[in-house]
């Protein structure tokens, strides 16, 4: 089915700048990234969700509704190595504190992208953002199962399991996509790689072990240690049928990304994360993918921007 292009949906395509070189075969992404059409041939799709209202109900430190602008000017210069296409399919803004309708219009957004083949990339936005990509990768697979076999795979230093009972925010979309799936029926799978004890509190850790959650704490990423969080990493992915990649950008260490509301005095280094993105990424059931918690206003040198691009990079490299 081709994804509707909404009305709304004025694709900007001025942030895709940056040096051109002569030589052939020297692209990069500002020459290659194309606003989506209606009837394109599936590719992968880059829609932002300009949302704070997340953060600003979690006592953080707001600024991540620019977050899909400098990570697209980050991915701008990047050198093109893909063979399939990647999409600007626009943004979601978030009006205020009306969190729960931009996540509603972003679940609206990505299920006509999924039906039409896509590999979305949503470009965060507070975590919030993982609620709305939930509800959209949802609305797509109820169409097709009676009770998908999802894994949800989150890179952070936060369970973002908090009850969703007191306020919904960026610290809940865990949360609500578990009683989600009680809802619908439907298994709720869920790993959290990169957890710091110390930012987490106990109440958080045991609603992750009634959850059944595989848990990975950010100490335990080693290098030695890395092909065996890989091979849990196989298993998990092995019960599930699709998987949701969700990377909460505080979860590489301050100095790899200052750009974010809870910066991580430890952190998980990108260079301990790329294998597993790459199994992951690999793995063939990749059907959605998310970035949050980019906040260029407490950026340095845009090093949390370069890092996320670096991760779209990656993740976009398969084919
Ligand atoms: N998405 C953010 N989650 C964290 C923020 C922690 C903090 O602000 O210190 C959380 O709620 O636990
Ligand atoms: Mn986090
Ligand atoms: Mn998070």
């Amino acid at each position: 089915m081709p994804a509707k292009m909404p009305p709304d949906s004025a694709i900007d395509m001025s942030l895709w700048q940056g040096r051109t070189d002569p030589e052939p075969g020297s692209d990069r992404w500002h020459q290659r990234v194309q606003p989506l059409t209606q009837g394109a041939q599936p590719g992968c799709a880059l829609l932002g969700f300009a949302c704070d209202a997340g953060v600003a109900r979690n006592q953080g430190r707001v600024g991540a509704a620019g977050g899909p602008a400098a990570l697209r000017r980050a991915l701008a210069p990047l050198a093109w190595h893909r063979h399939g296409s990647v999409y600007d399919s626009g943004d979601v803004h978030c009006e205020g504190d009306a969190m729960e309708a931009a996540q509603q219009a972003l679940a609206d957004r990505l299920a006509p992208l999924l039906d039409a083949g896509h590999l979305p990339i949503v470009l965060g936005g507070g975590h919030e953002v993982a609620y709305a990509s939930w509800c959209g990768l949802a609305q797509h697979l109820t169409e097709r199962e009676t009770s998908p076999q999802i894994g949800i795979i989150n890179l952070d230093a936060h369970f973002d399991l908090r009850d969703p009972q007191h306020v919904r925010s960026s610290g809940t979309p865990f949360a609500q996509i578990a009683d989600d799936c009680v809802r619908r029926g439907w298994p709720f799978r869920y790993a959290c790689l990169g957890v710091s004890r110390a930012a987490n509190t106990q109440a958080l850790f045991q609603r992750a072990e009634q959850l059944n959650v595989l848990v990975r704490e950010d100490r335990e990423f080693r290098a030695y240690r890395i092909d065996a969080i890989q091979r849990d990493l196989e298993r998990f992915i092995a019960y599930c049928d699709h998987v949701y990649l969700t990377i909460d950008l505080d979860v590489l260490p301050a100095a790899e990304a200052p750009g974010v509301s809870a910066p991580a005095a430890r952190g998980v280094s990108l260079a301990l994360l790329e294998p597993l993105i790459e199994v992951i990424r690999d793995s063939g059931k990749l059907r959605l993918a998310d970035l949050a918690e980019l906040n260029p206003e407490f950026d340095l040198d845009n090093r949390t921007a370069r890092a996320a691009a670096r991760l779209v990079h990656l993740l976009t490299l398969n084919d």
